[in-house]
């Protein structure tokens, strides 16, 4: 997507010299666009442990390109293994990271060393490339839903709540939920997005409305418990969503504080939508609520959080009463039941096994 007229993507390999990796640093967004180049394995760990990168998406195609820039200097069978299974244990939620940490050491292993690195950087490239055609697709297949709205309604905007952040700077580009919303805009569909600030690292008032801002998309910073409120009162048409892991049986792992929008989506009757690549799929699991790892982060981003001083500073501040113990689960998980259905590349369908495998049959065996 475009940032002030010009092209980006969220990651991306520096044609300067062929081999470092270039990456958006998410944390100082939206007060100022930096790029950091990574030269190392260890840097890519730590850039997506500190959400320098975040985004399902975008850290298993990040930690692809960890994997390319380690085996630049040791190519052998151990470090092959021994890199991946470390960059796979930088965030536990998202299986996209191990997705696509498997998929390299599937295109690998069987490379002689002394071709593993030019062959890593081939793979995470055809990683990147899917995603972007990928979130491209979930885009189109989730505009008719905003039509459809759309046409009971002329002349007034669809108003659709997001939580957290799932657009372009969550993937190698476009996004998901984000992907549908973009694609509803640049159709002429009058649109309005109510952002949730998601706390605690604020992902939608810091990424999601920096990101529609810069697209010209209508939108309203909201608290995030403001959304049943809004339900109730008929100022929500849907509610879309990303997602860090969908089970077999349709249950969404997503962002803290997705379960209770769709809670209130339910008791309102409100579409509740939840869209995703086929990366995010996790067909060995079923019981999301019982199986799936919830990353539980440092309690000081609860207990804290960071802004722009006017005077133009970023500052970290404690918000907190002093003393007071925190708790910080990233994730919940979103029982299928709540959900209306799932948009993905390959069209919409029930969260359920039965849709899912209608949609992506060649994953029945999957376990
Ligand atoms: C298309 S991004 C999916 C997902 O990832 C985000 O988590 P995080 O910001 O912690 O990486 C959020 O849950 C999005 O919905």
């Amino acid at each position: 997507m475009k940032i002030d007229g010009v092209p980006y993507r969220s990651v991306w390999v520096d044609p300067e010299d062929g081999w470092s990796v270039r990456i958006l640093d998410q944390t100082r967004l939206p007060w100022t666009v930096e790029i950091l180049r990574l030269t190392e394995e260890k840097q890519v760990a730590h850039a997506i442990k500190s959400m320098q990168v975040r985004g399902a998406p975008l850290i298993g195609a990040v930690a692809a390109y960890g994997l390319a820039l380690a085996l630049r200097r040791d190519a052998s069978d151990a470090a092959l293994e021994s890199v991946a299974a470390m960059l796979g244990r930088t965030r536990p939620t998202a299986i996209n990271l191990r997705w696509a940490l498997d998929r390299m050491l599937r295109a690998l292993r069987p490379v002689a060393p002394e071709q593993r690195a030019a062959a890593a950087y081939a793979a995470a490239a055809d990683i990147a490339e899917d995603d972007v055609e990928t979130c491209r697709r979930i885009g189109q297949h989730g505009l008719p839903l905003i039509q459809e709205i759309a046409a009971r309604k002329p002349g007034q905007p669809v108003n659709i709540l997001t939580h957290c952040n799932t657009g372009w700077i969550a993937t190698v580009d476009y996004g998901t939920a984000l992907s549908v919303i973009y694609q509803a805009h640049d159709a002429g569909i009058p649109v309005h997005v109510w952002v949730d600030e998601t706390r605690p690292r604020n992902q939608g008032s810091a990424l999601t409305a920096w990101e529609l801002g810069k697209h010209g998309v209508p939108h309203t910073v909201v608290a995030d418990n403001a959304g049943g409120h809004l339900m109730q009162h008929g100022q929500v048409d849907i509610v879309l969503v990303g997602t860090d892991r969908v089970t077999r049986q349709g249950d969404v792992a997503n962002k803290i504080g997705t379960y209770l929008k769709a809670l209130a989506a339910h008791d309102n009757q409100v579409p509740f939508w939840v869209a995703l690549p086929h990366s995010t799929l996790d067909m060995s699991v079923r019981d999301g609520v019982r199986e799936i790892p919830i990353e539980e982060r440092d309690a000081r981003e609860v207990l804290e959080t960071t802004g722009q001083t006017w005077d133009g500073r970023i500052e970290t501040v404690r918000t907190a009463a002093p003393g007071s113990a925190g708790a910080n689960p990233a994730f919940d998980v979103t029982p299928a039941r709540l959900v209306t259905g799932l948009i993905t590349e390959r069209g919409r369908c029930d969260a359920s096994e039965a849709g899912l495998l209608g949609l992506y049959p060649d994953l029945a065996t999957a376990a």
